[in-house]
């Protein structure tokens, strides 16, 4: 079982990376052009891809690097390789027979094969059974015809599609037999290999700017009935055979591994962004005085005030709830993809339901608590430079890549009511979902039992599902199916979403309660804990009064306890930061740098504007004087 200790960023790994002759000067990439960031982010990805070859990595130590924490000092803009290695490869790894992988892989570990994923087009994303690019097989030349059918079929958003990629695994329509097969995944040149001009049919290019990661190389992609082999149809599910004949994969969505694969490895990257602006905002929290001078004569630390206490130290909380129950996550992720491939699908439908709502979950709560953590960082917060607008950027296109949160949580939705209902096979043994079918936990609500809290986030996850399955259920026996799901969507999602938070707080329970190396570590945990829990509840008192048996006067004594907790935090805000060994140069901001040299490091990096290179710039008299006359 592979584990994602990414703690160590300082170690033996991190500091090669952070050393490495090509990556280690970096360059402020603000005042580039699109072509230079462009340029200088990909010869940086290119590095890092060699460095990942030359050191023999491991998929381990591979998303250790690949993680944000380092591919944002690798890669400041948007790694335009990222979906070569977290899509294309594992695709292939997983999806395509051992006969292909032996043809292929080799290309791609010596850099001759670049490739995308490419599945979204521009009237398609969420609901992947509307593709309408198509793959048509003929016996005859043993060949599939790839089609764009018109414009808006079109291939649009894949990484490195732009300018980078020569291959792509492109998902389309499979027709064989003159029977539509569903969507399937098939491995298409686009590129010539030499030249990298597209190739005959193929119609490419980049899409343009974003709200960030801008050089993540982002492209559209047509075809006009491009002929592709039999052979390059990934087969190790379902199978083309040379007359057409079809056969079906093991599992009816086996060919959406891939994204279930990215949807943990986002979850999990999304809290290394968390990570990031939680140690900037904190850092720059004690720095910052502000207001009227105390009994010592100085201004306050804007931490002191209770309410940025609540605007950061929360999410400090969360990023050591998160990062463990990601952690999980991805733990069982690797042990289920390993059962797939001996061909028992059994633990895949809760895996997907889980993915589905983690992913959506963590990408939710860490691009709002990025959101807070700048605004707790006021003007300063709003520069480029203190990189809290590109870590939001990061967050917040995990909410909408790998599936659009709402649509996930309606898949995880899916899978619990059916669980309520009985209609799903019943869980296997240690599943996430065995609480639906017991007996509500009544372990009486206390302020100051984390264990009181957890049952009363399982008591609201219980209610929220059984409520809205049961509503449905009535509404199934007055109108057709689609009217009855959409009469709860709003609902549902709320549904998965307490299902979700309640797999977070069993998961980090289970983490401490694990824990033995020392008792102040234990003791730490816990008060983590009790933060996490006790503004989980504050951020939803009306689901804990309607669903999980909290009294009003409860609310308000959490409402005590958490501010109580916070100050108890306090002291401990810095130490916390500095645990998750971010070193400087990786988190690259100017609020956020050990030394807290705030100041200083703001006036720097205003010189580097161009606007500062002249002390009258030319602009005035191109345009201010000529607007005079
Ligand atoms: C780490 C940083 C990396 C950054 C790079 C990231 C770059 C981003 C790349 C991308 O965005 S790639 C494109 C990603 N696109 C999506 O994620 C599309 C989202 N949509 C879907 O996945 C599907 O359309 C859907 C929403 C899952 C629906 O699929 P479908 O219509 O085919 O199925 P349903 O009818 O809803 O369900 C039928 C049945 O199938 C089960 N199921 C669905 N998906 C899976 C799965 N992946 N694994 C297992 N089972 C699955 C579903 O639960 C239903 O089960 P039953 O209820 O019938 O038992
Ligand atoms: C930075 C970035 C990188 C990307 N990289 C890739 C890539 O490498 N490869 C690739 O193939 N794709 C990629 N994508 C595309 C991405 O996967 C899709 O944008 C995503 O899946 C969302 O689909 P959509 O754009 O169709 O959104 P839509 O589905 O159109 O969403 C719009 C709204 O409609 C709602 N909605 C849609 N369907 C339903 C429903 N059934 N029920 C309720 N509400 C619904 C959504 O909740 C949302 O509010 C990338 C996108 C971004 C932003």
């Amino acid at each position: 079982m592979v584990s994602r200790n990414r703690s160590q960023v300082k170690d033996h790994l991190g500091s090669k990376v952070l050393n490495h002759p090509e990556l280690r000067n970096t360059k402020a990439t603000e005042y580039m052009s699109h072509e230079e960031k462009y340029r200088y982010n990909l010869s940086r990805a290119t590095a890092m891809l060699k460095l990942i070859d030359e050191e023999g990595m491991d998929v381990n130590e591979i998303s250790k690097v690949m993680s944000h924490t380092v591919s944002g000092f690798t890669t400041p803009d948007g790694n335009p390789l990222a979906v070569h290695q977290v899509m294309f490869v594992p695709t292939l790894m997983n999806q395509a027979d051992d006969d292909q992988v032996s043809r292929w892989l080799g290309d791609v570990f010596n850099g001759t094969i670049v490739g995308t994923y490419a599945q979204t087009e521009l009237s398609h994303g969420t609901f992947v059974r509307g593709l309408r690019t198509t793959a048509t097989y003929d016996p005859a030349s043993r060949t599939f015809d790839l089609h764009t059918p018109d414009v808006s079929a079109a291939k649009w958003w894949p990484g490195g599609l732009g300018t980078t990629a020569n291959h792509a695994v492109v998902m389309a329509q499979l027709y064989t037999d003159g029977q539509p097969r569903g969507i399937h995944p098939f491995m298409v040149a686009i590129r010539d290999r030499e030249t990298h001009r597209p190739l005959p049919g193929i119609t490419v290019g980049e899409i343009g700017p974003k709200l960030g990661q801008n050089t993540l190389n982002n492209g559209y992609l047509l075809f006009d009935h491009v002929k592709v082999p039999r052979e390059n149809m990934l087969m190790r599910n379902a199978r083309v055979n040379e007359d057409g004949s079809y056969t079906k994969p093991s599992h009816q969505k086996a060919s959406y591994g891939t994204m279930v694969f990215t949807r943990v490895a986002i979850a999990l990257d999304t809290v290394d962004a968390l990570q990031i602006a939680a140690t900037i905002a904190a850092r720059y929290s004690i720095v910052r005085r502000q207001g009227e001078p105390r009994d010592d004569g100085q201004e306050p630390q804007i931490i002191d005030y209770q309410t940025q206490q609540l605007k950061v130290l929360p999410h400090i909380a969360a990023c050591y709830v998160l990062r463990a129950s990601t952690a999980r996550l991805w733990e069982h992720h690797t042990h289920v993809t390993s059962e797939v491939r001996g061909g028992d699908t059994a633990l895949l439908p809760e895996l997907h339901a889980t993915a589905c709502c983690l992913k959506a979950l963590v990408t939710q709560d860490c691009s709002e608590a990025i959101e807070a953590l700048r605004l707790s960082c006021g003007g300063h917060g709003y520069m480029t430079a203190s990189r809290l607008p590109a870590l939001y950027a990061y967050a917040t296109a995990g909410a909408t890549y790998e599936g659009e949160n709402t649509v996930l949580l309606l898949q995880t939705a899916r899978y619990l009511v059916k669980q309520a209902g009985g209609s799903h096979a019943p869980p296997a043994a240690g599943s996430a979902v065995t609480y639906l079918s017991r007996p509500a936990d009544d372990t009486p609500f206390a302020v100051g039992s984390p264990a009181a809290y957890v049952a009363a986030v399982g008591r609201v996850a219980r209610g929220r599902v059984t409520e809205v399955a049961a509503a449905l259920q009535a509404d199934r026996q007055t109108m057709p199916e689609a009217d009855a799901w959409n009469q709860s969507l709003v609902q549902l999602v709320a549904a998965a979403l307490a299902h979700g938070r309640y797999f977070v707080v069993r998961e980090f329970a289970e983490v401490v309660s694990q824990q033995s190396s020392s008792r102040a570590i234990q003791q730490m945990l816990q008060l983590l804990f009790s933060v996490y829990l006790a503004h989980a509840v504050s951020r939803a008192e009306g689901d804990f009064i309607t669903y999980g048996g909290l009294t009003p006067s409860d609310i308000r004594l959490n409402r005590r306890h958490l501010l109580r907790l916070l100050a108890e935090l306090r002291p401990h805000m810095i130490p916390l930061t500095d645990a998750f060994d971010l070193p400087d140069r990786l988190i690259n901001s100017t609020l956020g740098a050990w030394d807290g040299d705030v100041y200083r490091r703001m006036f720097e990096q205003a010189s580097h504007s161009p606007l500062n290179t002249d002390e009258v710039p030319a602009s005035f008299h191109q345009a201010m004087l000529r607007s005079k006359l």
